[in-house]
């Protein structure tokens, strides 16, 4: 580890990919860029930025695969001068980042936080408290589900009775909104959550790559203009935090009655954490339910409705499979009542569509990056410390050696099959696998298949006029997850008979 930091002056990144893995590792060196050790072969680089210009431009996530193809099962990049390794006790950890420095106060988030105790101890709250399964299937939280899914369904029919087309991507993004911060502060979403939201929004548009994040050196010349931005972000964060708090702690002192309603009395009601630290660990939960990973807001929303919207869009470039999944559901539900949670099980082939449009599109294409705290082996490569690594779940998920027809939608293949999504196959891994697995990943996978199950079930969803099944494109846009770069109007009509959802 010494020797790396000594000569620190260069960003590297590298790619492995130990039997289906895929790793991207980057790694910041000074003055040299690998010293010693067999490195893992890559493409040619330039000299000072390595390989930094390949990733400008085009989507990351293809670039990536494209190298592995080429260069094998491990791939070493460099950017501008840097390192990396494998082996998930070593490479647990995350590295020092603007994000992470600067906005959620150097890692006190769940998602930027370096392997260390606070880690352990949040990580353990959130799998045993926030998200258990006895939690996430308690009768409020379901029935919280059904009332957000309920309204989508309204919103979605009330434009369709007038024959006007619906954005599903920005439909599903607000319910998901409404339903995390529910969740964790008792408050509907855009209405009383719009400071936290437009951070988050703010979070969101900042570049996946900063030049100061690969170059250090020039973060005090603020080239991007996103070191102050972040700053800023990150100051509004913690007075919207600070107030949200003060105003629940007034709340709990005047009626005892509400403790545990919500994730954020539950942080509260631990006294395992700072308050400080509560703030953060609520920011890994807005993000998720942005778009990405940013632990609970961060990771939990735009995460899931966006592969939602994947799903659908594979069922309209699909009408058979479409046809099959409405059957399973009409068989199974029939036309006289609406979907119910406790059905999904017995939904053998909606678990499957939703399990394919996992691996085709995990939305998180490149996961968050990994950290490695010690030097390492990895097939025979010398992996330095202190390198950042990446696995491209996008790659894992379509490789030829593995999946038969891979860039084929075909659900079907996880019928009878042993694999599944959560980590444990390694052909496929949405979430990516052991410590560092997704913490919402039970959350994550309920809610889709519920949406997924009453957006089929109940409606009937027809393209704009002119287009057919054949026009719909899966054309990707790489922001912090991969979500479809056009934008899709749907008309979204009742599909059983009215009395059914007055029941609802
Ligand atoms: C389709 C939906 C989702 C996908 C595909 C997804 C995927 C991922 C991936 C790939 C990671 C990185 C794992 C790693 O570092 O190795 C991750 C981490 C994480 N996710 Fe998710 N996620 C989803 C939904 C959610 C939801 C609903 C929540 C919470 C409400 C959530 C919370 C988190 C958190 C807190 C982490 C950081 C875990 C840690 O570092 O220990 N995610 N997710």
């Amino acid at each position: 580890m010494e020797d790396h930091i000594a000569v620190l002056t260069t960003w590297s990144v590298q790619f492995i990919a130990a039997q289906v893995f895929l790793y991207v590792m980057l790694k910041v060196f000074k003055r040299v860029r690998y010293t010693g050790g067999k490195r893992p072969p890559g493409p040619p680089s330039l000299p000072l930025i390595g390989h930094f210009h390949h990733l400008l431009f085009g989507l990351p996530h293809h670039y990536l695969a494209k190298i592995a193809e080429k260069y094998g099962t491990i791939v070493w990049l460099e950017l501008g001068a840097g390192g990396l390794k494998t082996q998930d006790h070593i490479f647990a950890s995350r590295s020092p980042g603007i994000m992470s420095d600067l906005v959620f106060n150097k890692g006190q988030d769940l998602v930027f936080c370096p392997l260390n105790d606070h880690y352990r101890l949040a990580r353990k709250i959130f799998t045993t408290e926030l998200f258990s399964e006895k939690r996430i299937d308690s009768f409020k939280i379901q029935d919280m589900r059904r009332q957000m899914t309920f309204r989508t369904l309204r919103t979605a029919f009330e434009e369709g009775h007038a024959n006007r087309y619906i954005n599903l991507t920005d439909l599903l993004r607000h319910q998901f909104i409404s339903l995390t911060t529910q969740m964790l502060f008792r408050m509907d979403g855009h209405a009383q959550c719009k400071d936290l939201l437009d951070i988050f929004h703010d979070i969101l548009r900042t570049d996946w790559l900063v030049i100061e994040e690969f170059f250090p050196l020039l973060k005090p010349l603020d080239l991007s203009g996103q070191v102050r931005r972040l700053k800023n972000i990150g100051e509004r964060y913690y007075e919207v935090m600070d107030s949200i708090i003060d105003n629940r702690l007034k709340e709990n002192s005047i009626s005892k009655s509400n403790t545990e309603e919500d994730f954020l009395d539950v942080l509260l009601a631990t006294s395992k954490f700072s308050r400080v630290q509560i703030m953060y660990q609520i920011s890994n939960f807005v993000l998720s339910l942005f778009s990405f990973n940013q632990d609970i807001m961060g990771a939990g929303t735009d995460s899931v409705s966006d592969t939602i919207v994947w799903a659908i869009i594979e069922l309209l470039r699909h009408p058979n499979i479409m046809e099959r999944l409405q059957s399973e559901l009409d068989d199974v539900i029939g036309k006289e009542r609406l979907v119910e949670e406790a059905d999904l099980n017995n939904l053998e082939y909606l678990q499957a569509v939703v399990k394919e449009t996992l691996r085709l599109h995990p939305v998180a294409a490149l996961g968050v990056p990994h950290y490695s705290t010690e030097a390492t082996k990895v097939a025979g490569y010398d992996i330095p410390a202190n390198t950042r690594v990446m696995l491209n779940l996008y790659a894992i998920g379509r490789d030829a050696k593995v999946w038969k027809s891979p860039l084929k939608f075909d659900p079907s293949r996880f019928l009878n099959s042993p694999v599944d999504v959560r980590g444990q196959h390694y052909e496929v891994l949405p979430f990516d696998a052991r410590r560092r697995r997704c913490v919402g990943m039970n959350l994550a996978l309920l809610s889709m298949a519920y949406t997924v199950a009453q957006l089929i079930h109940a409606c009937t969803i027809s393209l704009p006029e002119g287009l057919t099944d054949l026009d719909v494109d899966v054309e990707e846009k790489f922001a912090v997850t991969v979500v479809r770069r056009n934008p899709l109007n749907l008309l979204i009509k009742r599909r059983l008979p009215l009395d059914v959802y007055g029941t609802a």
